[in-house]
């Protein structure tokens, strides 16, 4: 028996990156799961390996109140990850407010109404802004660059002020970047990796944004889902605020130098675009607190995650430059 074995989940942005691979080990561990996901970032193909048993596939917006209210009862756990991102909140900022701080509103108070015992909100290590001083923990100041970090912020001080208010049993997990396979190239979650990969193999050069000396935690997306997943079950967690993410730091152009290791491309080729407004300059965290709090630590190093990641795509069968053209990696117009 595993820690979710039977249990009944709510999993909005199921069909998303981090969010289906939640969704795999959930299943995984006997769980019944209804994913909540609009399609908007998420994929149906995302879960179509998994057994058709495992899971539903409810397809509605987090905002729909109506819909959401009809699937909270008898409800073990929400895991809320649907949400819009930092390129949405560049052209669209009020609708991502909407969806990321409204829209996790509406959750809480649904899961409340309904009893349901836990409500892990996954926030991001966007809420921190740039480090002044790294690693960066929990208790560190939440000052935020981009409308994204502070729309999600919103959603967290909800989250916490739903624990205190009424003290309903929430948990806030902060994931730093993740990286994987089903990660999306195109879309909303991070990009970065994925499309050097994608363009390292297609023999183009990435695309470096500013001088490349920005820094970020990559954290492999099993190890991620497995932090979030051991959130929702530590009672410890309640009414805490959780990093999850690899401890280590990585310029930009450092990266670029790995994924060319690892594609076996030799020296990587490099065109530099400019700075994306408002992106944050340095991210590492401080995952001590998940340790001692989940018993949780990263495991896949960056080099091997990456290695998966290649194998992921060339598994695919599509080749890189059908992947770049259907996804049309080369329109950098949006960054
Ligand atoms: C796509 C792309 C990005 N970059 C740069 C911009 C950033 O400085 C850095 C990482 O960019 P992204 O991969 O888009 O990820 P980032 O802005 O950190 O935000 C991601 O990571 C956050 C977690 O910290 C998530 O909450 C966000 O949803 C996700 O989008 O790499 C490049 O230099 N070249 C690129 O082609």
């Amino acid at each position: 028996m595993g820690t979710y074995t039977n249990k009944r989940l709510l999993v909005t942005g199921g069909a998303g990156f981090i969010g289906s691979e939640l969704v795999r080990q959930l299943v995984e561990d006997g769980a019944h799961v209804t994913v909540l996901d609009n399609l908007t970032a998420g994929h149906r193909r995302n879960l179509e390996a998994l057994p058709a048993d495992g899971y539903r596939l409810v397809v509605a917006d987090i905002r729909d109140l109506e819909r959401v209210d009809a699937l909270m009862p008898g409800i073990d756990a929400v895991f809320h990850l649907a949400c819009r991102g930092v390129r949405h909140s560049i052209h669209s900022p009020v609708e991502n407010h909407g969806v990321n701080a409204t829209g996790t509103l509406g959750l809480l108070k649904s899961a409340r109404a309904a009893d349901v015992p836990r409500f892990v909100y996954v926030s991001t290590s966007e809420v921190y802004g740039s480090a002044p001083q790294v690693p960066m923990s929990e208790d560190n100041l939440a000052l935020p660059t981009t409308v994204y970090g502070a729309s999600k912020l919103a959603g967290e001080c909800y989250t916490r002020a739903f624990h205190r208010t009424y003290d309903y049993p929430t948990v806030v997990v902060r994931p730093f970047n993740s990286y994987g396979p089903r990660s999306h190239h195109e879309g909303d979650s991070g990009e970065v990796i994925p499309k050097f990969m994608l363009r390292s193999m297609a023999g183009l050069p990435m695309v470096v944004f500013g001088d490349g000396s920005q820094t970020r935690d990559f954290t492999f997306v099993a190890d991620t889902a497995r932090g979030i997943l051991a959130a929702g079950a530590s009672d410890a967690a309640v009414g805490e605020t959780i990093n999850v993410g690899s401890g280590k730091e990585i310029t930009v152009a450092e990266l670029a130098a790995t994924v060319s290791k690892v594609v076996g491309g030799g020296d990587a080729t490099i065109e530099h675009v400019e700075q994306r407004p408002g992106d944050v300059l340095r991210l590492k965290a401080d995952v001590s607190r998940a340790t001692a709090l989940l018993g949780w630590a990263p495991t896949v190093p960056l080099a091997d995650g990456l290695s998966q990641l290649r194998d992921w795509y060339l598994q695919g069968g599509s080749s890189p430059e059908d992947l770049l053209a259907e996804e049309k990696v080369r329109n950098w117009e949006l960054v």
